[in-house]
């Protein structure tokens, strides 16, 4: 599905290119749940940010389902990610100033849907992520692990692709992460949704089936 293809990366600092993905190999099949681990400042948010058509400016080759990335315009690669990318972030991400069916329904409407369209399916995915009864609240009204799904719900209402997830259980205390984890899980499982998730915490990493490491920007994979 995902093919990275000798991928490398620099930063210029103080005059200076500062490499940060080091010749990356990867490939991630459809149903993948994935981890990607690694200390701070090793070149995992890049890693996402390229998967997730944010940057097109590295080196090698990105292939999705076979098809080359690597030389998309911007207007291209906005399209592949509101299409194909559902994206998860440590802190929600929620507009503080819509409701959650409002944010929820939001991806649905950039993708050309209407009003009347989106409502039960945003009602239904609402329901299945347990969190039928929010809709009409605000963000803050919600606590951390009832936002995270809500951000979840927006992920996956267009039926991306695959989800990548920036450490979303960060900002959870211990119980509501393993219920985060286990959405995820069941989102994998039952539905073969394919999941990348760059996560510090490695109580997260058991409901993965595969997990990378990264180290100074070099990728290297886990024999599990
Ligand atoms: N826009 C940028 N300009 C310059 N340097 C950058 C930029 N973005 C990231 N970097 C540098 O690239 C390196 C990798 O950063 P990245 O955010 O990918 O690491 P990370 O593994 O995700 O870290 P963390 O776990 O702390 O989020 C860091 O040294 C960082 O300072």
């Amino acid at each position: 599905m995902i093919k990275l293809e000798k991928i490398g990366k620099s930063y210029k600092a103080d005059n200076e290119w500062i490499p940060v993905l080091k010749n990356v190999e990867m490939e991630v099949n459809q149903g993948d749940f994935l981890a990607i681990m690694g200390p701070s400042g090793s070149g995992k948010s890049t890693l996402l940010n390229l998967i997730g058509f944010v940057d097109r400016n590295y080196e090698g080759n990105y292939f999705l389902e076979g098809n080359i990335v690597t030389s998309k315009n911007d207007a291209d690669l906005s399209k592949l990610r509101n299409q194909r990318v559902g994206f998860v972030f440590q802190q929600f991400n929620l507009i503080e100033t819509l409701t959650i069916e409002e944010n929820v329904e939001l991806p649905l409407l950039y993708d050309g849907w209407s009003y009347r369209e989106t409502k039960s399916k945003v009602l239904e995915l609402l329901e299945k992520l347990g969190i039928g009864d929010k809709g009409k609240k605000m963000p803050k009204q919600l606590s951390g692990g009832q936002q995270q799904r809500a951000a979840i719900a927006r992920a996956i209402i267009n039926n991306p692709d695959f989800i990548l997830a920036d450490e979303p259980t960060g900002a959870l205390d211990t119980q509501t992460s393993n219920d985060i984890m286990n959405v995820f899980k069941q989102l994998n499982e039952e539905e073969g949704v394919t999941i990348i998730l760059v996560t510090h915490d490695p109580t997260t990493v058991k409901y993965c089936n595969r997990v990378v490491h990264m180290q100074d920007g070099i990728l290297t994979e886990e024999v599990r």
